[in-house]
Protein backbone atom coordinates (compact mmCIF):
# COMPACT_ATOMS: atom_id res chain seq x y z
CA UNK A 1 0.00 0.00 0.00
CA UNK A 2 1.33 3.68 -0.82
CA UNK A 3 2.83 5.85 1.62
CA UNK A 4 -0.02 8.58 2.98
CA UNK A 5 3.00 11.28 3.88
CA UNK A 6 1.93 14.44 2.73
CA UNK A 7 3.19 16.55 5.07
CA UNK A 8 1.06 20.23 5.36
CA UNK A 9 3.12 23.18 6.60
CA UNK A 10 0.99 25.73 8.39
CA UNK A 11 2.60 28.58 10.36
CA UNK A 12 5.78 27.02 9.77
CA UNK A 13 4.08 23.84 11.78
CA UNK A 14 4.02 20.27 9.83
CA UNK A 15 1.04 18.45 10.28
CA UNK A 16 -0.27 15.38 8.51
CA UNK A 17 -1.04 15.87 5.64
CA UNK A 18 -3.84 13.08 4.89
CA UNK A 19 -6.41 14.50 7.53
CA UNK A 20 -5.49 17.80 7.84
CA UNK A 21 -5.56 20.80 4.74
CA UNK A 22 -5.05 24.30 4.69
CA UNK A 23 -8.74 24.90 4.49
CA UNK A 24 -9.16 22.78 7.81
CA UNK A 25 -6.77 24.29 9.34
CA UNK A 26 -8.24 28.11 8.80
CA UNK A 27 -11.71 26.57 10.05
CA UNK A 28 -9.85 25.54 13.44
CA UNK A 29 -8.29 29.19 14.03
CA UNK A 30 -11.86 30.73 12.93
CA UNK A 31 -13.53 28.33 14.99
CA UNK A 32 -16.99 29.78 16.68
CA UNK A 33 -16.95 28.13 20.45
CA UNK A 34 -20.21 27.81 21.70
CA UNK A 35 -19.66 28.39 25.88
CA UNK A 36 -21.03 25.03 26.50
CA UNK A 37 -18.25 22.79 24.56
CA UNK A 38 -15.77 21.09 26.18
CA UNK A 39 -12.33 21.57 24.67
CA UNK A 40 -9.35 18.74 25.60
CA UNK A 41 -5.80 19.93 24.16
CA UNK A 42 -2.98 18.01 24.73
CA UNK A 43 0.26 17.40 22.50
CA UNK A 44 0.55 13.89 20.95
CA UNK A 45 0.82 11.13 23.21
CA UNK A 46 0.36 12.71 26.35
CA UNK A 47 -2.82 11.17 26.88
CA UNK A 48 -5.54 12.23 24.45
CA UNK A 49 -7.64 9.28 24.10
CA UNK A 50 -7.74 8.23 27.49
CA UNK A 51 -9.37 12.17 28.45
CA UNK A 52 -11.64 11.79 25.57
CA UNK A 53 -12.64 7.93 26.94
CA UNK A 54 -12.67 10.14 30.58
CA UNK A 55 -15.04 12.89 29.55
CA UNK A 56 -17.36 10.21 27.15
CA UNK A 57 -17.59 8.42 30.45
CA UNK A 58 -18.07 11.23 33.04
CA UNK A 59 -20.72 12.76 30.34
CA UNK A 60 -22.95 8.92 30.42
CA UNK A 61 -22.64 8.71 34.19
CA UNK A 62 -20.07 5.18 34.31
CA UNK A 63 -22.58 4.06 31.34
CA UNK A 64 -20.28 2.29 28.21
CA UNK A 65 -22.91 2.36 26.00
CA UNK A 66 -21.41 5.51 23.57
CA UNK A 67 -17.94 4.74 24.19
CA UNK A 68 -18.17 1.04 23.18
CA UNK A 69 -20.02 2.22 20.51
CA UNK A 70 -18.65 4.92 18.39
CA UNK A 71 -15.28 6.17 17.68
CA UNK A 72 -13.22 8.44 19.70
CA UNK A 73 -12.48 10.62 16.68
CA UNK A 74 -16.92 10.89 16.22
CA UNK A 75 -17.33 11.72 19.83
CA UNK A 76 -15.00 13.94 20.42
CA UNK A 77 -13.42 15.10 16.74
CA UNK A 78 -9.88 17.00 16.42
CA UNK A 79 -10.27 20.44 15.65
CA UNK A 80 -8.24 21.02 13.16
CA UNK A 81 -8.86 17.92 10.79
CA UNK A 82 -10.60 17.77 7.85
CA UNK A 83 -14.06 16.06 8.88
CA UNK A 84 -14.48 18.26 11.87
CA UNK A 85 -17.38 20.62 10.80
CA UNK A 86 -19.08 17.87 9.10
CA UNK A 87 -19.22 15.36 12.73
CA UNK A 88 -20.46 18.63 14.87
CA UNK A 89 -22.85 19.04 12.20
CA UNK A 90 -24.26 15.43 11.80
CA UNK A 91 -24.07 15.45 15.99
CA UNK A 92 -26.97 16.69 18.84
CA UNK A 93 -25.07 15.87 22.14
CA UNK A 94 -24.34 18.73 24.09
CA UNK A 95 -22.29 19.71 25.62
CA UNK A 96 -19.98 19.22 22.17
CA UNK A 97 -16.77 17.58 23.05
CA UNK A 98 -13.65 18.88 20.75
CA UNK A 99 -10.22 17.67 20.68
CA UNK A 100 -7.25 19.33 19.73
CA UNK A 101 -3.22 19.20 19.11
CA UNK A 102 -3.08 23.12 18.53
CA UNK A 103 -1.06 25.53 20.01
CA UNK A 104 -2.19 28.18 22.52
CA UNK A 105 -1.43 30.69 19.73
CA UNK A 106 -2.92 29.93 16.80
CA UNK A 107 -6.48 29.10 18.92
CA UNK A 108 -5.90 31.54 21.18
CA UNK A 109 -8.12 34.06 19.29
CA UNK A 110 -11.05 31.38 18.47
CA UNK A 111 -11.13 31.01 22.34
CA UNK A 112 -11.00 34.95 23.55
CA UNK A 113 -14.13 35.75 25.40
CA UNK A 114 -15.47 31.88 25.26
CA UNK A 115 -16.28 30.13 28.61
CA UNK A 116 -15.93 26.33 26.57
CA UNK A 117 -14.16 24.16 29.04
CA UNK A 118 -10.74 23.45 27.95
CA UNK A 119 -8.52 20.56 29.66
CA UNK A 120 -5.19 20.47 28.77
CA UNK A 121 -3.72 17.16 29.40
CA UNK A 122 0.05 17.01 29.53
CA UNK A 123 2.57 13.84 29.78
CA UNK A 124 6.48 14.06 30.60
CA UNK A 125 8.40 14.51 27.16
CA UNK A 126 10.46 11.92 27.40
CA UNK A 127 7.83 9.12 28.08
CA UNK A 128 6.00 11.82 25.04
CA UNK A 129 8.91 11.25 22.53
CA UNK A 130 9.10 7.28 22.98
CA UNK A 131 5.44 6.82 22.43
CA UNK A 132 5.83 9.20 19.49
CA UNK A 133 8.62 7.35 18.04
CA UNK A 134 6.52 4.19 18.00
CA UNK A 135 3.34 5.23 16.75
CA UNK A 136 5.45 7.04 13.77
CA UNK A 137 7.01 3.49 13.04
CA UNK A 138 3.45 1.89 13.17
CA UNK A 139 1.16 5.38 10.90
CA UNK A 140 2.09 5.27 7.24
CA UNK A 141 0.67 9.00 7.09
CA UNK A 142 3.61 10.26 8.85
CA UNK A 143 7.41 10.86 7.82
CA UNK A 144 10.14 7.79 8.66
CA UNK A 145 10.59 7.64 12.07
CA UNK A 146 14.47 7.06 11.38
CA UNK A 147 16.67 6.27 14.11
CA UNK A 148 15.69 7.02 17.68
CA UNK A 149 18.67 9.29 18.04
CA UNK A 150 17.26 11.55 14.39
CA UNK A 151 13.69 11.00 16.15
CA UNK A 152 14.75 12.99 19.49
CA UNK A 153 16.82 15.77 17.67
CA UNK A 154 13.67 16.16 15.71
CA UNK A 155 11.49 16.45 18.88
CA UNK A 156 13.49 18.53 20.70
CA UNK A 157 14.20 20.91 17.57
CA UNK A 158 10.08 21.41 17.73
CA UNK A 159 10.41 19.67 14.34
CA UNK A 160 7.63 17.00 14.69
CA UNK A 161 3.96 17.14 13.66
CA UNK A 162 2.07 19.95 15.66
CA UNK A 163 5.46 21.51 16.93
CA UNK A 164 7.42 22.41 19.58
CA UNK A 165 6.45 20.09 22.36
CA UNK A 166 8.36 23.30 24.84
CA UNK A 167 5.80 25.99 23.14
CA UNK A 168 2.89 23.76 23.56
CA UNK A 169 3.18 23.16 26.88
CA UNK A 170 4.03 26.70 28.52
CA UNK A 171 1.41 28.24 25.89
CA UNK A 172 -1.13 26.28 27.32
CA UNK A 173 0.00 26.40 31.11
CA UNK A 174 1.02 30.02 31.01
CA UNK A 175 -3.00 31.03 30.86
CA UNK A 176 -3.73 29.09 34.19
CA UNK A 177 -3.19 31.85 36.42
CA UNK A 178 -5.67 34.22 34.39
CA UNK A 179 -8.34 31.61 32.91
CA UNK A 180 -10.85 29.69 34.93
CA UNK A 181 -12.00 27.70 32.35
CA UNK A 182 -8.95 26.09 31.66
CA UNK A 183 -7.78 22.93 34.05
CA UNK A 184 -4.12 21.29 33.51
CA UNK A 185 -3.95 17.82 34.16
CA UNK A 186 -1.40 15.34 33.78
CA UNK A 187 -0.71 11.77 32.09
CA UNK A 188 0.82 10.65 35.38
CA UNK A 189 -1.89 12.01 37.49
CA UNK A 190 -4.62 9.83 35.66
CA UNK A 191 -1.94 6.88 36.15
CA UNK A 192 -0.56 7.58 39.82
CA UNK A 193 -4.57 8.17 40.78
CA UNK A 194 -7.02 7.07 38.15
CA UNK A 195 -10.32 7.75 40.32
CA UNK A 196 -8.63 11.40 41.80
CA UNK A 197 -8.23 12.20 38.39
CA UNK A 198 -12.34 11.43 37.23
CA UNK A 199 -13.47 13.59 39.89
CA UNK A 200 -10.60 16.30 39.42
CA UNK A 201 -12.46 16.51 35.69
CA UNK A 202 -15.77 15.87 37.03
CA UNK A 203 -15.98 18.54 39.33
CA UNK A 204 -14.31 21.03 36.53
CA UNK A 205 -17.10 19.87 34.08
CA UNK A 206 -19.78 19.97 37.43
CA UNK A 207 -20.82 16.71 36.88
CA UNK A 208 -20.25 15.26 40.02
CA UNK A 209 -20.72 11.28 39.72
CA UNK A 210 -22.40 9.23 42.74
CA UNK A 211 -19.66 6.33 43.82
CA UNK A 212 -21.20 3.94 41.04
CA UNK A 213 -20.92 6.26 38.46
CA UNK A 214 -17.24 6.31 39.66
CA UNK A 215 -16.45 3.31 39.44
CA UNK A 216 -17.35 2.03 36.62
CA UNK A 217 -15.62 4.99 34.66
CA UNK A 218 -12.78 4.35 35.95
CA UNK A 219 -12.93 0.51 34.95
CA UNK A 220 -13.37 1.46 31.57
CA UNK A 221 -10.76 4.20 31.13
CA UNK A 222 -8.36 1.51 32.88
CA UNK A 223 -5.57 0.59 30.10
CA UNK A 224 -7.10 -2.93 29.76
CA UNK A 225 -10.51 -2.08 29.21
CA UNK A 226 -9.32 0.46 26.93
CA UNK A 227 -6.73 -1.29 24.96
CA UNK A 228 -9.96 -4.26 24.26
CA UNK A 229 -12.28 -1.17 23.28
CA UNK A 230 -12.00 -0.99 19.22
CA UNK A 231 -13.79 2.18 19.27
CA UNK A 232 -10.29 3.30 20.88
CA UNK A 233 -7.69 0.95 20.30
CA UNK A 234 -7.48 2.49 16.51
CA UNK A 235 -8.33 -0.98 15.58
CA UNK A 236 -10.31 -0.12 12.97
CA UNK A 237 -7.97 2.15 10.81
CA UNK A 238 -7.49 0.55 7.49
CA UNK A 239 -4.08 -1.34 7.65
CA UNK A 240 -2.98 1.50 4.77
CA UNK A 241 -2.94 4.17 7.49
CA UNK A 242 -1.84 2.48 10.51
CA UNK A 243 0.22 -1.11 10.42
CA UNK A 244 -0.74 -3.22 12.93
CA UNK A 245 1.92 -5.15 12.25
CA UNK A 246 4.28 -2.72 13.63
CA UNK A 247 2.48 -2.62 16.84
CA UNK A 248 -0.31 -1.21 19.12
CA UNK A 249 -1.65 2.00 19.66
CA UNK A 250 -3.00 1.42 22.92
CA UNK A 251 1.31 0.41 23.50
CA UNK A 252 2.32 0.34 27.15
CA UNK A 253 0.53 2.75 29.18
CA UNK A 254 3.30 3.11 31.58
CA UNK A 255 5.33 6.44 33.52
CA UNK A 256 9.14 5.96 32.43
CA UNK A 257 9.20 3.68 29.52
CA UNK A 258 11.67 5.80 28.43
CA UNK A 259 14.24 4.17 30.36
CA UNK A 260 14.15 1.91 28.30
CA UNK A 261 15.30 3.65 24.92
CA UNK A 262 17.13 6.18 26.34
CA UNK A 263 21.00 6.06 26.47
CA UNK A 264 22.77 8.15 29.20
CA UNK A 265 23.94 10.54 26.23
CA UNK A 266 20.82 10.93 24.93
CA UNK A 267 19.36 11.66 28.65
CA UNK A 268 21.71 14.19 29.19
CA UNK A 269 21.05 15.78 25.68
CA UNK A 270 17.39 15.53 26.21
CA UNK A 271 18.25 17.41 30.10
CA UNK A 272 20.33 20.21 28.89
CA UNK A 273 17.63 21.05 26.15
CA UNK A 274 14.66 20.54 28.86
CA UNK A 275 16.47 22.89 31.54
CA UNK A 276 17.69 25.27 28.56
CA UNK A 277 13.86 25.43 27.01
CA UNK A 278 12.25 25.03 30.73
CA UNK A 279 13.76 28.34 32.41
CA UNK A 280 11.98 30.14 34.45
CA UNK A 281 9.14 27.49 34.33
CA UNK A 282 7.40 25.80 37.48
CA UNK A 283 5.82 22.68 36.11
CA UNK A 284 7.46 19.74 37.98
CA UNK A 285 7.08 16.40 35.83
CA UNK A 286 6.93 12.33 37.59
CA UNK A 287 9.74 11.11 35.29
CA UNK A 288 9.54 7.24 36.66
CA UNK A 289 7.19 5.08 38.12
CA UNK A 290 9.34 4.91 41.24
CA UNK A 291 8.79 8.57 41.66
CA UNK A 292 4.98 7.46 42.69
CA UNK A 293 5.89 6.25 46.19
CA UNK A 294 7.71 10.15 46.46
CA UNK A 295 4.28 11.96 45.37
CA UNK A 296 1.64 9.80 47.36
N1 LIG B 1 -6.11 4.05 29.86
C1 LIG B 1 -4.84 4.32 29.62
N2 LIG B 1 -3.90 4.07 30.56
C2 LIG B 1 -2.59 4.33 30.33
N3 LIG B 1 -2.11 4.82 29.14
C3 LIG B 1 -3.01 5.07 28.16
C4 LIG B 1 -4.40 4.84 28.35
N4 LIG B 1 -5.03 5.19 27.20
C5 LIG B 1 -4.07 5.59 26.33
N5 LIG B 1 -2.86 5.51 26.91
C6 LIG B 1 -1.54 5.78 26.31
O1 LIG B 1 -1.51 7.10 25.78
C7 LIG B 1 -0.59 7.12 24.67
C8 LIG B 1 -1.31 7.63 23.43
O2 LIG B 1 -1.47 9.03 23.62
P1 LIG B 1 -2.56 9.89 22.87
O3 LIG B 1 -3.89 9.29 23.05
O4 LIG B 1 -2.35 11.29 23.29
O5 LIG B 1 -2.12 9.70 21.34
S1 LIG B 1 -2.63 10.60 20.12
O6 LIG B 1 -1.92 11.85 20.18
O7 LIG B 1 -4.08 10.78 20.23
O8 LIG B 1 -2.25 9.81 18.92
C9 LIG B 1 -0.07 5.70 24.50
O9 LIG B 1 1.11 5.65 25.32
P2 LIG B 1 2.30 4.59 25.15
O10 LIG B 1 1.73 3.27 25.58
O11 LIG B 1 3.39 5.06 26.07
O12 LIG B 1 2.70 4.62 23.70
C10 LIG B 1 -1.22 4.90 25.10
O13 LIG B 1 -0.87 3.59 25.50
Amino acid sequence: MARLDVTEVFHGISFPGHLHTQDSLQFALKFPFQDTDILIVSYPKSGTTWMQEIVTLISSRGDPQFSKTVPNWARSPWLEQHYCAAVLEASSATPRVITTHLPYHLLCHALQGSKAKVIYVSRNPKDVVVSFYHFHKMANFLPEAGSFQEFLNRFLGGKLSFGSWFDHVKGWTSQLATVSNLLHITYEEMSLDLQGAINKVSSFLQCSLVEDELNNCVKHCSFNSMKDNNMVNYTLIDEGIIDHSKGAFMRRGKIGDWTNLFTEEQNQYFESVFNSEMQGCTLEFVWEERDKEETR
